[in-house]
């Protein structure tokens, strides 16, 4: 199940309520059942809550993190238009 979403539609899933999307590279994940187990804390993802993030992913992480999460936190794609 892998949707389309646009920069604005994750933007309206800021908040753990609205399940807490963020963005990293160009896929979309749906942190609202991890973050309180995220071992870099609940806090600092809520912070980028809505936003790319993959700066911040980076800096903190390697493939095999996304590669072992994505199957369950991964949503979708961001809209190749959505970015121009
Ligand atoms: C799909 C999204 C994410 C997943 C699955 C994830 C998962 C993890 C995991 C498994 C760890 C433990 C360390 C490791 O195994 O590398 C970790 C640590 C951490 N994460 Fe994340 N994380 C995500 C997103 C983020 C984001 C967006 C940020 C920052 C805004 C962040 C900040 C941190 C920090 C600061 C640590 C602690 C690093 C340390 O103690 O050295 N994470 N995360």
């Amino acid at each position: 199940m892998s949707e389309s979403l646009t920069t604005k539609q994750v933007a309206e899933h800021a908040s753990v309520e609205q399940g807490l999307y963020i963005i990293i590279d160009n896929s979309v994940y749906k942190m609202d059942t991890f973050v309180d187990e995220h071992p870099g804390g609940a806090k600092i993802l809520k912070r980028v809550g809505g936003k790319d993030a993959s700066k911040q992913f980076w800096k903190y992480h390697n493939e095999s993190v996304l590669k072992k999460y994505a199957p369950k936190l991964k949503i979708g794609e961001v809209k190749e238009e959505a970015k121009l």
